[in-house]
């Protein structure tokens, strides 16, 4: 029999598209995505579409076709468990930050709620499915939770990772590079896997639909973001020797991503990789490896990590020493908030490690992001805890004009590639700029030759241009 209820416990970043697009390739299944967060729901179920509460180009679309047909946004946790064969679990799985393995280990607080809930309200067999990433062997403790019910319900436990970008979300999910399924070795395990299986083949291609163990599944999705983030840091790390000898780090990135082995993508040099995964999946790496006494393992892959950072600190120190080695009182315009463009997702963005250290060292800042809230910005450096909220609020203005951001500035660092900032008039913005005036491009994204030639200096990630 064919699946005709899902549901989906978490209407983040990951459950909310994910679920949309499921629905959207699916008319004859009723998917239900459900989250303890009230507002979070009521802006999904928004009768405007444009506000629901992630920001993705053509996610609105997806949703707008299936919302109210088969794709239903509820705080009813228990009915939608009660009713769904199959369940997939998309809450949020942070770094712990507090006891054994604070600042490194994933927190499975969430996930643990999860099992429990659906252990207390499932009253015949359920299909789980983990889409949060999580550590390899998570399944075993969710198994363990379900199986000790007492209820006589039975449980198969699926590994389905997300692979998709923000940005693109709707791009990856319509058409994946591949979806990964693990599954257990025994008959009902592989009976669990071809049903999830066939939900996907209604538009995936049968031959990108990898199927594996559970162990393999769940570790391949930290893999994958432990890959992609050695990337940006290895191409990150070049930039700075570029940056001493003249060697452009743009050059360089193409003579090597022309090699078919090495492959052309992933190779942006940057102020540094932001998002919510990328460093937490690797510290959670760190840790598995630390904890099975893999010493070397776990220091190979922390240095991802501490390039990243590096590079983050490197850009506003540079910003600094430019700027005649202080900043104090000095108006800096920040272009871009976000972690990257087309998205409105700020965490763990390189913005705010920049802006608190211009803060540190006593700037004025002017910030302008196209989709970020001047809420959310505050927020995001009050998180960090590093001063008062007030001090944050007296020094930080959030623009939501650009050129009023600029107007007046030493300098603008641009911390997001958002596609319109290379169509400003910077002609203009340059004429209502303190002189010199700096523009630090931190994702490479601004047209050197046209800057200088109307005045600016600037400096760029990984060349001396
Ligand atoms: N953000 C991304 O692009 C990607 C994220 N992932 C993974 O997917 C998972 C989810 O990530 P996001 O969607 O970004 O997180 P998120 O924080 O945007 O969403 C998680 C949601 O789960 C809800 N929630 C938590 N516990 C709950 C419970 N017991 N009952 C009902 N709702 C509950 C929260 O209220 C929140 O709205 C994480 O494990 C993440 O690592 C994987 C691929 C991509
Ligand atoms: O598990 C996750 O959360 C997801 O993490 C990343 O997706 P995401 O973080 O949304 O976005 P990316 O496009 O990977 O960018 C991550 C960061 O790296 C930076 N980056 C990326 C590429 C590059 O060449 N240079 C570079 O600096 C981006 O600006 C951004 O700050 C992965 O690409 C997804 O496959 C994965 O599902």
């Amino acid at each position: 029999m064919s699946v005709k209820n899902i549901c989906c416990i978490g209407a983040g970043y990951v459950g909310g598209p994910t679920m949309a697009m499921i629905a959207k390739k699916c008319p004859h299944i009723n998917v239900t995505v459900v989250d303890l967060n009230e507002a979070r729901i009521a802006a999904w179920n928004d009768e405007d579409v444009s506000n629901i509460p992630v920001y993705e180009p053509g996610l609105s679309d997806v949703v707008a076709e299936a919302r109210g047909r088969n794709l239903f946004f509820s705080t009813d946790v228990n009915s939608a468990i009660d009713i769904a064969e199959v369940i997939f679990i998309s809450v949020n799985t942070p770094t712990k930050m507090y006891g054994a393995g604070k600042g490194q280990a994933a927190d499975l607080k969430w996930i643990e709620l999860c099992a429990r809930q659906i252990a207390s309200v499932a009253k015949n067999d359920k299909i789980i499915v983990e889409k949060s990433t999580l550590p390899v062997r998570t399944a075993s403790a969710i198994k363990d939770i379900l199986t000790h019910t007492g209820s006589g319900v039975s449980f198969q436990i699926l590994s389905n990772p997300e692979f998709l970008a923000e940005g693109t979300a709707v791009e990856d999910l319509d058409s994946p590079d591949r979806v990964l399924i693990g599954g257990d070795d025994t008959p009902e395990g592989q009976e669990a896997l071809r049903k999830l299986v066939d939900i996907y083949a209604n538009w995936v291609p049968r031959d990108r639909i990898l199927t594996t163990s559970v162990w393999s599944s769940e570790l391949s999705k930290l893999t994958a973001n432990a890959f992609l983030a050695q990337r940006v840091s290895s191409i990150n790390a070049l930039s700075e020797i570029c940056e001493k000898t003249e060697a452009n780090i743009a050059e360089v990135a193409r003579a090597i991503g022309t090699d078919s082995r090495i492959g052309s993508k992933f190779l942006k040099s940057s102020v540094g990789f932001g998002g919510s995964c990328f460093q937490k999946d690797i510290l959670n790496l760190v840790y598995i490896a630390k904890s099975y006494g893999l010493n070397e393992v776990a220091n190979y892959w922390e240095q991802v990590i501490i390039m990243n950072d590096h590079q983050k600190t490197r850009f506003a120190s540079k910003i600094v020493s430019t700027l005649y080695n202080t900043v104090n009182g000095k108006k800096i315009a920040l272009l871009g908030w976000a972690f990257k463009k087309d998205t409105n997702d700020t965490r763990e963005s390189p913005a705010i490690h920049v802006a608190d250290h211009l803060l540190f060292e006593q700037a004025n800042l002017a910030v302008y992001d196209p989709k970020v809230s001047e809420e959310q910005v505050y927020n995001d450096l009050d998180y960090l805890k590093t001063r008062e909220r007030a001090e944050n609020r007296a020094n930080l203005q959030v623009y939501l004009d650009p050129y009023e951001a600029c107007k007046g500035a030493h300098a603008i660092a641009v911390l997001t590639e958002w596609d319109e900032f290379k169509t400003y008039d910077w002609k203009s913005i340059y004429n209502n700029m303190l002189k010199p005036a700096t523009v630090f491009d931190g994702r490479n994204v601004l047209d050197i030759a046209e800057l200088k030639a109307i005045g600016f200096q600037v400096r760029s990630i990984g060349s001396t241009l």
